[in-house]
């Protein structure tokens, strides 16, 4: 506070030393930073055990901190567990804010940063969408483990040119058990010392009490492994001339192949998975659950790729432009349960000033995402599942892109968008041509309404529910039903 006489931006006062740290909530934190920003405004100010957080509810907040100002404030913080100690600093979403950064991000745009990189992808998407609606239609009740085996899918032959097993796959399970893992590191309901008081880093394994240690030791070692294991299998492809054209040969082949080149291009290949699997399921379970809360939105759908497509055949990219109410249901998928709800947080790198308050150089910013996408001055009864919400008509203009902060901000936003709209879209257009989504019964033929709530962590799936998935017709199940 000595650096200025400004004032930190308001909010609810903490007790000497540990500050806020008992008001921090562990779960759904969005709700309550929207309850304390009734009081204090939507700029807000906690401290934890010295350490400044603000919590910013306004988009165009922080758009004017992360985006204009994403010079100052693209750093993340330090996670000692999970990043120093486990590795995961190693990834993209943790790197601090540095040259190799960079260099990844531009890996990772030159590769799928427009959907005109996409193109060749187009058939390898329409085919594992096609094969994930057969299986939904095979096995309902496993939908939600369908959709992450079609993610996988995706994201391992456009990394790797892995083509993914059915069952038990290797690779996946390195990443499944690496990502969870993960989870745990950074599972906000649990307290690692070593991120508290970090010269506990220094304590070595065998010093009682340390078991910390031999946590990160192990973890870490998955985390390599999901790093080499893959990376290794397709250099050995490549020198056998049988690899497959992919992020990591295209890369490998263009570089000069330094040490240092080959270890940012595995750690960028990891960062694909981790960062764009789990939120694309995500984003898919929140579709299949509002298709069957609000049963409205997918009929218009329907009718609308029925008018425009006919039952002939599927949807294909080709056929985007002509279906404005489809685009409207991603855009309020994105809306209605966001996969980031308070965004990853940032680190401001400089002292700043904004609107009158100081915010000082170290703290953590959260971009409370929940928040932008439900106020209800940007959105018209914004729990309501609404996409017509995204179409203009006269004297009534389109409410605001959720984009405009759904994907983050500034210098760390999501390097995966392009690629996420374009699945999302492809299997959300698919889904909607060929299946029913409604309530599921139980045994006394009671519809059963899932709770709508979500689940806490970095990525937001909703709550397991059960719904009821059908082919619309016999003509549509031939649509997905061929080998
Ligand atoms: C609908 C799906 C997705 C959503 C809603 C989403 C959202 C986000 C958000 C909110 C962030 C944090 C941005 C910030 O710090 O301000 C992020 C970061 C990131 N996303 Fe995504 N994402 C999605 C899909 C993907 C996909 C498909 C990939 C990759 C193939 C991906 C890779 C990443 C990576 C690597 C980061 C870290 C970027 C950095 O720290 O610089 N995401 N994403």
């Amino acid at each position: 506070r000595k650096r200025s006489s400004l004032p930190l931006p308001p909010g609810p006062p903490g007790l000497p030393v540990v500050g806020n740290v008992a008001d921090i909530p562990t779960t759904q934190p969005y709700k309550t930073y929207i309850e304390w920003g009734q009081k204090y405004g939507p700029l807000m100010h906690i401290s934890a055990l010295g350490q400044p957080l603000i919590i910013v509810n306004d988009v165009k907040i922080a758009i004017d901190l992360l985006d204009k100002k994403s010079a100052l404030y693209s750093d993340r913080p330090t996670l000692r567990m999970a990043g120093e100690l486990t590795g995961w600093d190693n990834t993209l979403v943790l790197q601090h804010y540095d040259e190799r950064l960079k260099e990844y991000r531009r890996y990772i745009h030159r590769f799928l940063g427009t959907r005109s990189n996409l193109e060749r992808f187009h058939p390898l998407f329409e085919h594992e969408s096609r094969l994930m609606l057969k299986r939904i239609v095979e096995s309902p009740e496993d939908f939600a483990g369908l959709i992450r085996h079609a993610a996988g899918a995706i994201i391992m032959k456009m990394t790797y040119g892995y083509s993914i097993r059915d069952d038990k796959d290797p690779f996946v399970s390195l990443v499944d058990q690496a990502t969870t893992e993960f989870g745990d590191v950074t599972d906000a309901r649990k307290v690692w010392f070593v991120d508290l008081i970090p010269a506990l880093k220094y304590v070595p394994e065998w010093v009682p009490g340390a078991t910390f240690q031999k946590v990160a030791k192990a973890y870490g070692q998955t985390l390599k492994d999901m790093a080499d294991v893959p990376m290794n299998w397709v250099k050995q492809r490549m020198a056998a001339g049988e690899a497959e054209s992919c992020f990591v040969t295209d890369l490998l082949e263009e570089s000069g192949r330094t040490a240092q080149e080959e270890r940012n291009i595995k750690w960028a290949a990891a960062s694909l998975y981790s960062g764009g699997a789990d939120t694309t399921v995500a984003t898919l379970h929140t579709f299949f659950l509002c298709m069957t809360l609000f049963p409205d939105a997918q009929r218009k759908a329907q009718e609308e790729i029925d008018s425009v497509i006919g039952p002939d055949r599927l949807p294909t990219f080709a056929d985007r432009h002509r279906l404005p109410y489809v685009e409207a249901v991603l855009s309020e998928v994105l809306r209605w349960g966001p996969v980031g709800p308070i965004d990853i947080p940032h680190l401001l790198m400089e002292d700043d000033v904004y609107n009158g308050y100081f915010i000082p150089k170290g703290s953590i910013v959260f971009a409370n995402i929940w928040a932008m996408l439900h106020d209800a001055n940007t959105y018209a009864d914004p729990m309501e599942f609404k996409p017509e919400r995204f179409i203009a008509r006269p004297g009534k203009p389109a409410e605001q892109d959720p984009r405009a902060c759904s994907f983050g901000f500034g210098r760390r936003a999501c390097p995966g968008m392009t690629l996420a709209e374009t699945t999302v879209w492809l299997w959300i257009a698919t889904a909607l041509a060929t299946l029913n989504v409604s309530k599921a019964r139980d045994a006394d033929g009671v519809e059963i309404t899932p709770s709508g709530r979500y689940l806490d962590g970095t990525i937001a799936h909703p709550e397991p529910f059960k719904c009821s998935i059908k082919p619309r017709s016999p003509a549509t199940e031939a649509l997905i039903n061929y080998d």
